[in-house]
């Protein structure tokens, strides 16, 4: 069974993206219902990432959420826990620099990125402000920080329809498209368990984030928390 638990070891969350790595793209395009196009669009918008400048996609996974910052002529570097993930990426986008790392313990030096993004990557990690304090300490004094991770609908009758798609529809839909459904179990049940719009925004606040703010994707199944660098 590929799956990780809600403790979120990070040797069984690699193991999980590993196993899931060759049909994860494809699988989060049917699962999303194609939603996670625009949420890319947004992310990039909000990350106001200037032609020159570089910028680190922390869990960047097979690349997906990184090629729309080079496409944009941003110097990006894809760091990933996952090998599985990063093979799968570098196949798909030779051009792209994959870097292997753990959230926890990111291989830069202190200040080394103008900004800093994370796509449906933080509710991965074991320790939330643990992640959010190395990526402050990556950052440039003035950078930016961009979280892009699902949250809580904000339309109380949706809210319900969504958390019955989420445990009841998706993990049949993940076993027609995926070899792991079990992966998408855990999906489901991690995005139940992470905190909300307020309680996210509160994190990165304590983790030394100044001017933190955010704005919901699709009523509010997916957030986007921004932060900046105190000078
Ligand atoms: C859902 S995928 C997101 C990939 C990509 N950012 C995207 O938007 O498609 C989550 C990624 O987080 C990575 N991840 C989980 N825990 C991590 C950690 N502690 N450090 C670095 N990456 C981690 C996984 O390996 C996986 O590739």
């Amino acid at each position: 069974m590929s799956r990780a638990s809600l403790e979120k070891d990070p040797r069984d969350v690699q193991r999980m993206f590993d196993a899931v790595a060759h049909r994860y793209d494809l699988t989060n395009d049917v699962i999303s219902l194609g939603q996670d196009r625009a949420w890319r669009k947004a992310t990039l918008a909000a990350l106001r990432a200037e032609p020159g400048e570089t910028v680190l996609d922390l869990a960047a996974g097979t690349g997906t959420s990184a090629e729309p910052l080079a496409d944009a002529g941003v110097r990006v570097v894809a760091c990933d826990l996952s090998l599985g993930m990063l093979e799968v990426g570098k196949r798909r986008r030779p051009d792209l620099a994959f870097v292997a790392g753990d959230a926890l313990h990111l291989p830069f030096a202190d200040a080394s990125f103008d900004a800093v993004t994370m796509s449906f990557g933080l509710r991965n990690v074991a320790d939330v402000p643990g992640a959010l304090a190395e990526l402050l300490r990556v950052t440039r004094p003035g950078g930016r920080l961009v979280v892009c991770e699902f949250s809580r609908p904000t339309w109380k009758p949706f809210r319900t329809v969504y958390s019955n798609y989420l445990m009841r529809a998706l993990p049949p839909v993940a076993r027609a498209v995926s070899k792991e459904p079990e992966a998408y179990v855990y999906l489901a049940e991690s995005i139940r368990e992470w905190p909300d719009q307020q309680a996210l925004g509160l994190l990165v606040k304590r983790a030394g984030w100044s001017q933190v703010a955010y704005r919901n994707l699709s009523g509010g199944i997916v957030a986007l928390h921004r932060g900046t660098r105190p000078e």
